[in-house]
């Protein structure tokens, strides 16, 4: 087959049993579980046991990977040192990925996935797995405080991965409702099939680079503004917006300019993602319980996802997991730009396990191109290209 689809629409880059959309359906599962169940039921540590090993974990299987989780927590004094050394004004994505890249100069065993003698007794894709994804939040809350000039709030080994989040990020007790508000976000973010950050995975695990290197492409895909870089620009658009009832002749004028929509359209979804219709009632009843009111900029949002639906509906354009998500976490009082960390803090359970089923059934990627350049030809000597030269 020699086709050239562009955006590779539609053609299976692997075979995977993670996770399974049905885009006309609107329906999200990982392991055969729907999101909504697990939004409903579980916890992030849980969600992510589950798109690790497979089924949802028992009672013990869960505390044992939760107490690996909350004793991995701590950074070492030199990768700190390393971020207090890195601008206060950069993209905390970029510190992300030079954070989780760092790690791989301090834990070896990168031989451990060529030479099963080099690690005998160490079940190194394991230790792997727990270390990276008890680390990711870490730095990003580290981060925070960095990059005023603080020095970061130490992790605590008895909060769950949502609380001690929110504990390292803001240096105070974390609110139960907002901790259980961050889990959702976080399980509903883990893992969506092959997204472009999961192709990187994927691409960059099957060379069997070190698991640092396959997280740190991750990342640095996920960050542009096409995929999870999206909810950065949300709020600014309905900010831009302003008024409820601006929100048509705003939405008529970008489209005549054929510009994005941010938070709108998906590859895979015809429908609205399941994801936005969770976290657009979250939102709901985090205005009703903690403010008492629905804000300007929630009527704005639900005003252009109304004459979305009429403009873009036809095309099967609908608001994407990224539309409500910012609405939420400004409510939290995290910044913007925290917003894609958040995501990727969340999305290293689901390039993890990616990382594992690649490793399980390997074979390099490298695909073909259709070349559209010059025929082979002569080599043509300088002097006979024209141009002065010095
Ligand atoms: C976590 C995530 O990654 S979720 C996605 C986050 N990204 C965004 O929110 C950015 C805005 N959305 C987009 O850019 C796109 O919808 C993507 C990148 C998500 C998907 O892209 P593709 O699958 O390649 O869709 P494609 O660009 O072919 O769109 C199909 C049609 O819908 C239109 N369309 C798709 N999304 C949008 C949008 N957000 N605003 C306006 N029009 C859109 C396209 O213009 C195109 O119209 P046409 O057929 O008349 O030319
Ligand atoms: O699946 C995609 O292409 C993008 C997406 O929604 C995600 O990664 O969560």
């Amino acid at each position: 087959m020699n086709e050239y689809l562009p955006g590779l629409e539609g053609v299976p880059a692997t075979r995977s049993n993670i996770s399974f959309i049905d885009g006309e359906q609107g329906l999200l599962a990982y392991r055969g579980y729907s999101i909504e169940d697990l939004a409903e039921n579980s916890t992030f540590e849980e969600a992510a046991l589950l798109l690790l090993d497979g089924d949802l974990p028992t009672a013990d299987e869960l505390a044992v990977f939760d107490d690996q989780l909350r004793r991995n927590r701590r950074v070492k004094f030199n990768i700190r040192e390393m971020m207090k050394h890195l601008p206060p004004s950069g993209h905390p994505m970029d510190m992300l990925q030079s954070a989780v890249a760092s790690l791989g100069m301090f834990y070896a065993g990168r031989e451990c996935l060529t030479d099963a003698d080099a690690c005998e007794g160490l079940d190194y894709v394991h230790e792997m797995t727990v270390k990276i994804l008890a680390r990711m939040p870490v730095f990003v809350t580290m981060w925070e405080h960095i990059r005023k000039g603080y020095d970061p709030v130490p992790p605590r080994t008895d909060l769950g991965f949502a609380e001690n989040f929110l504990h390292m990020f803001t240096g105070e007790e974390p609110d139960p409702f907002l901790a259980r508000i961050l889990d959702v976000c976080l399980i509903l973010h883990a893992e969506h099939t092959i997204n472009a950050s999961t192709f990187a995975t994927l691409v960059t695990s099957s060379t069997l680079a070190s698991p640092y290197a396959v997280m740190s492409a991750s990342i640095g895909t996920l960050a542009g503004p096409l995929h999870g870089g999206a909810n950065e620009r949300v709020l600014d658009m309905l900010d831009d917006i302003g008024e409820p009832s601006r929100a048509r002749t705003w939405l008529d004028r970008k489209l005549e300019r054929k510009e994005k929509i941010w938070g709108m359209g998906h590859r895979e979804y015809k429908v609205k993602d399941p994801r936005a219709n969770i976290l657009q009632r979250l939102v709901m009843e985090f205005m009703e319980r903690r403010q008492g009111h629905v804000s300007k900029r929630m009527e704005v949002a639900l005003a252009l996802e109304e004459a979305a639906a009429e403009r873009l509906g036809p095309k099967g354009v609908y608001p994407n997991v990224d539309y409500y998500s910012g609405i939420l976490y400004d409510m939290m009082d995290i910044p913007v730009d925290q917003f894609t960390p958040i995501f990727a803090v969340s999305r290293t359970a689901g390039w993890l396990a990616h990382w594992r089923e690649q490793l399980g059934d390997n074979r390099i990627f490298r695909p073909t191109q259709v070349y559209t350049g010059e025929p082979v030809r002569p080599y043509r000597p300088m002097a006979e290209r024209g141009g002065q030269g010095e």
